[in-house]
């Protein structure tokens, strides 16, 4: 057998495949955008079918470029964007809405609703989340109220739901498997974290008939195998996880203690905190990192909404910039005795605010604010977030010796300038990987190691190799001062406050 192994990186604006050779090294990547849908403000949604066919298309481009055939995959790994949701017929694969994406605000009133209901602990207990509409259960419900006799169908074992993993899963298999895994199912707002299973009670209070639902496995487990006329061959599925907890598991991040920050579309901060399940004072969310063998490590997880977004917004948005690259340049010439501070809550504000209704703010502006100032604010505002989530961090993990230095990944990422802020206004290094890929490393190493051509994790955490470490280099002083503008810019654009 020979030892390629391809991920499939679903991701919240592209579709990526990518082949990995026996040694974990990239061979090659095929990559399609696809569209994002907005019907109405803060509504986010993905046609399920473009998905589909830009993973496909994906699939393809790699192997050609690779020069492989199927036949040469020892197994498939899958990632995907997290918590948006699809809800298709079982007989015909055909979606019955658009993807509802985790940036979605529709289910705000929902929440709202339970909150009001004093159910929010309920939820907290068994899920380790907290009612927002980031997560899928209040999705799936609003699909099956809207969509009419979707309800009646879902009882009748008709209609099934899924986090993009299952749907591509389901397809990818010709429609022999429905099946997630346990870190997919434990941002729906319905699975136990602690019991490893769907939750009755929850499903109920949501009104989700549990037939729609799929078996919940192991990260590294048996999903299947592709459909033979999809690539010219059948390959195994043996890898699946949420990509903030492949790129965890990427980054090589097994011990408790360790963590690692991801920035895509959003900024996702996981914090592996071993066999234990801590419980956040501070609006920080339980998660599973990952299940292999049947054994739950869990997580702390910082959940920022907007990241590599915000530099969209400077390129499609305001179009201050033609390429994200040219964000870095054009914030380094910024007026240093200027003070402006972008709050993106473009999609409310996640953690640890978790305010679904607060709306993106921009202060600080004065006759000369320019295109090279609202760059640096919307660099730094990534910045300033993932100092918050780890002031959080720090409060709810006494683990022990939580590691100070935090490896990063993700698009964003490539951008020297935001990673130097990022280091100096944590106050600690940053630690950029060779591979910038840990997500869909992450996914191929799942894949790899339980198709026994990759090694265990002890020997794969040893690969992971450092490209450049950012220390900090801002003087207190300064740091401070912009720290506390920074406090003061989010609580004038909290709603509530
Ligand atoms: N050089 C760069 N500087 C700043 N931001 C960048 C740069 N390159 C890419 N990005 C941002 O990174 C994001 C893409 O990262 P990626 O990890 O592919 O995201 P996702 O998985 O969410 O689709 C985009 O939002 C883009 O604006
Ligand atoms: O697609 P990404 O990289 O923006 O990740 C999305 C997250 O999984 C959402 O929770």
């Amino acid at each position: 057998m020979s030892g390629y192994i391809l991920a499939i990186d679903q991701g919240t604006t592209s579709s990526r495949a990518i082949v990995f050779d026996g040694e974990m090294k990239i061979v090659a990547t095929g990559q399609k955008e696809f569209t994002q849908l907005y019907p109405a403000s803060g509504w986010v949604e993905h046609d399920p079918e473009e998905i589909w066919s830009s993973v496909v298309w994906s699939v393809r481009t790699a192997l050609r470029k690779a020069k492989i055939t199927a036949s040469d995959i020892a197994a498939i790994g899958i990632t995907n964007q997290r918590e948006t949701v699809v809800i298709w017929d079982r007989a015909t694969g055909a979606p019955i809405h658009n993807a509802i994406v985790w940036q979605d605000r529709r289910t705000a009133p929902l929440c709202a609703r339970l909150k009001k209901q004093g159910l929010e602990p309920k939820f907290t207990k068994k899920t380790g989340l907290l009612l927002d509409p980031y997560f899928s259960g209040t999705k799936i419900a609003w699909m099956l109220d809207k969509v009419k006799g979707a309800r009646r169908r879902a009882v009748k074992g008709e209609l099934l739901a899924g986090t993009i993993d299952a749907f591509l899963i389901w397809r990818l298999t010709g429609g022999k498997v429905h099946a997630t895994d346990a870190t997919n199912a434990s941002r729906t707002l319905v699975y136990n974290i602690e019991k490893n299973e769907w939750d009755a009670e929850l499903l109920d209070l949501l009104d989700i008939p549990a037939a729609m639902l799929p078996e919940v496995k192991d990260c590294a487990a048996d999903f299947g195998a592709t459909e033979t006329k999809l690539f010219g061959a059948a390959i195994p599925i043996l890898g699946v996880a949420g990509d903030q907890h492949a790129a965890t598991i990427g980054q090589a991040c097994f011990e408790p203690g360790m963590m690692k920050s991801t920035y895509g579309t959003g900024c996702f901060a996981v914090l592996n905190t071993g066999d234990k399940l801590v419980r956040s004072r501070n609006k920080l969310l339980t998660t599973i990192a990952y299940r292999l063998d049947g054994k739950t490590t869990y997580a702390l997880e910082g959940s920022i909404f907007i990241a590599g977004a915000a530099v969209q917004w400077l390129r499609d948005g305001i179009k201050v910039i033609g390429k994200a690259a040219q964000s870095g340049e054009l914030a380094a010439r910024a007026d240093d005795a200027q003070n402006v501070y972008l709050v993106p809550a473009f999609v409310g504000l996640g953690a640890p605010h978790w305010d679904a209704d607060a709306r993106g703010a921009i202060f600080g502006l004065t006759r000369n604010t320019g295109p090279a100032e609202f760059a640096r604010a919307a660099l730094e505002s990534v910045a300033y977030q993932t100092h918050d989530l780890l002031v959080a961090m720090k409060k709810d993990w006494k683990g022990g010796d939580a590691k100070t230095v935090l490896r990063v990944d993700g698009g964003m990422v490539a951008s020297d300038w935001t990673m130097q802020r990022l280091a100096d206004l944590l106050d600690a290094p940053v630690d950029r990987p060779t591979i910038l890929e840990t997500t869909a490393l992450g996914a191929a190493w799942l894949a790899g190691q339980r198709a026994g051509v990759w090694p265990k994790a002890a020997k794969f955490a040893k690969s992971w190799a450092l490209d450049r470490q950012f220390r900090p280099s801002m003087d207190d002083a300064t740091r401070k001062a912009k720290l506390a503008g920074w406090a003061d810019a989010v609580s004038r654009t909290l709603s509530k406050g």
